[in-house]
């Protein structure tokens, strides 16, 4: 019998790690490095097809990816459920230290562990499964994940404290931002030039007063948009109280002040300043402790690591019954990830605010068409898959760059380094 899955069999992966350029924002660890890495996964059928993945490119990541890439022979796009009982087989049974390690992920990330990692790993290859799987049905992605009920997603403007240029390099278009008038000029050029409606800031850089006369500075700039302010939980209980208590009225949300599901609850018990996070509530385990203790208001999803689209629309669903909002964190990534996000968005009915993308600060993509943003949103598309082809000579001078260098890991440490030869990643909380 024939299904409408036949010839949509794996039939070759090709895993190309890339290096791409990434200007001098700074943040809580560091300062991002001039080149930052990247995987792209490229997933071919038999029937002729090719579905696009994109992730983290640090070693660790590679390594697992590479690991999984040889065994998906013959495995059939339209399972991505068979596709994680590999992933299990082959990097390893989780066990239950490794499920419940606490490991810093290069601190911005939350706790990671072994389920973690499998996580972002089948997550990588699902995107590039249900894109070869929507093109072979001639549907895109977001019908495979029940249906977009949007055209457009929103995107918030994501600013960066930044020098106005790497050591040793020429200063870069958009210039520093070191002070309010500096944050409140980049934020001018981020809704000149895409007309996002929100505005995040990264904060955890300087002392909170001058982040908070950052904030207060857009607000003037800025009446009506919804603003946040996200220093990856640089600050102790004391102090996210004093900020969240400045910015009451001023913030749509407060993102990671402080570590820890005790300290996040106890921020939002005294001041009734909504919470979001990427840092407190990063795996389905950590859910039931965080929501029961009213930890966080809003979840910032991110299908690179909690393992996929569908696991987007599963902990979408969890935020709606326990009445917490979602929306969308970011790191820096290129136009397959902003398809995959657009997509996965687009098909999440309790969406009520902007989500992050870093793609705004990239200037470099593998795609042949790199997507626009208006009125600060994406369209969502409906040509087959992802609706996005791959730029193979692109890929192949990013791939060219990263064999030629010696850069494997983002380590926003060692950048600062350069600059501050005694600079370590601040022992948290920092303020
Ligand atoms: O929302 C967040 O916490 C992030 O986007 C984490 C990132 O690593 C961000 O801090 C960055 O790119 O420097
Ligand atoms: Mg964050």
């Amino acid at each position: 019998m024939t299904t409408p899955t036949t010839g949509a069999r794996v039939s070759e992966v090709r895993v190309t790690p890339i290096l791409i350029t990434d200007p001098p924002l700074l943040n809580l660890q560091g300062v991002h490095q001039p080149l930052t890495p990247r995987t792209i996964i490229e997933v071919h059928t038999a029937s002729g097809h090719v579905g696009l993945g994109e992730t983290y490119g640090d070693t660790e990541y590679l390594d697992a990816i590479r690991k999984v890439a040889p065994h998906l022979d013959g495995v059939e796009v339209a399972r991505p459920t068979a596709l994680k009982a590999l992933i299990d087989q082959i990097l390893g049974e989780e066990t239950r230290e490794a499920a419940t390690a606490d490991v810093p992920a290069s601190g911005l990330r939350g706790k990671r562990d072994l389920a973690k990692l499998k996580a972002s790993v089948f997550a990588a290859f699902e995107v590039a499964f249900l894109d070869a799987w929507g093109k072979v049905l001639g549907v895109p992605v977001h019908a495979l994940l029940g249906g977009k009920v949007r055209d457009r997603v929103d995107y918030s403007a994501y600013l960066f404290y930044k020098w106005a240029a790497h050591p040793g390099q020429d200063p870069d278009a958009w210039g520093a931002a070191l002070d309010p008038a500096g944050v409140v000029e980049q934020a001018r050029i981020f809704v000149e030039r895409y007309g996002f409606t929100s505005i995040k800031l990264k904060g955890g850089v300087f002392e909170p007063d001058a982040e908070i006369a950052a904030v207060r500075a857009l607000r003037e700039a800025f009446p009506d948009m919804p603003l946040r302010l996200d220093p990856n939980s640089a600050w102790s209980v004391e102090t996210s109280l004093y900020v969240a208590r400045e910015l009451t009225g001023v913030l749509e949300y407060l993102e990671d002040p402080t570590a820890g599901v005790e300290g996040m609850a106890r921020v939002h018990a005294e001041t009734g300043m909504p919470l979001a996070t990427n840092m407190c509530v990063t795996g389905f385990d950590e859910v039931p402790e965080a929501f029961a203790r009213r930890a966080v208001q809003v979840v910032l999803s991110d299908h690179h690591y909690w393992g996929g689209l569908r696991a987007t629309l599963d902990l979408a669903a969890m935020c709606r019954c326990y009445g917490v909002g979602v929306s969308m964190h970011s790191n820096t990534h290129l136009g397959i990830s902003l398809a995959a996000m657009t997509q996965v968005a687009a098909a999440v009915p309790n969406l009520h605010h902007a989500c992050d993308t870093h793609r705004p600060w990239q200037e470099e993509d593998v795609i042949t068409r790199p997507h626009t943003f208006t009125g600060g949103a994406v369209e969502v598309g409906d040509e087959p898959g992802l609706g996005v082809e791959l730029d193979r000579e692109a890929l192949a001078d990013l791939h060219r760059r990263w064999a030629d260098s010696e850069v494997r890991d983002r380590d926003d440490v060692a950048a600062m380094r350069v600059v501050e030869p005694e600079w370590n990643a601040p022992r948290l909380p920092r303020w």
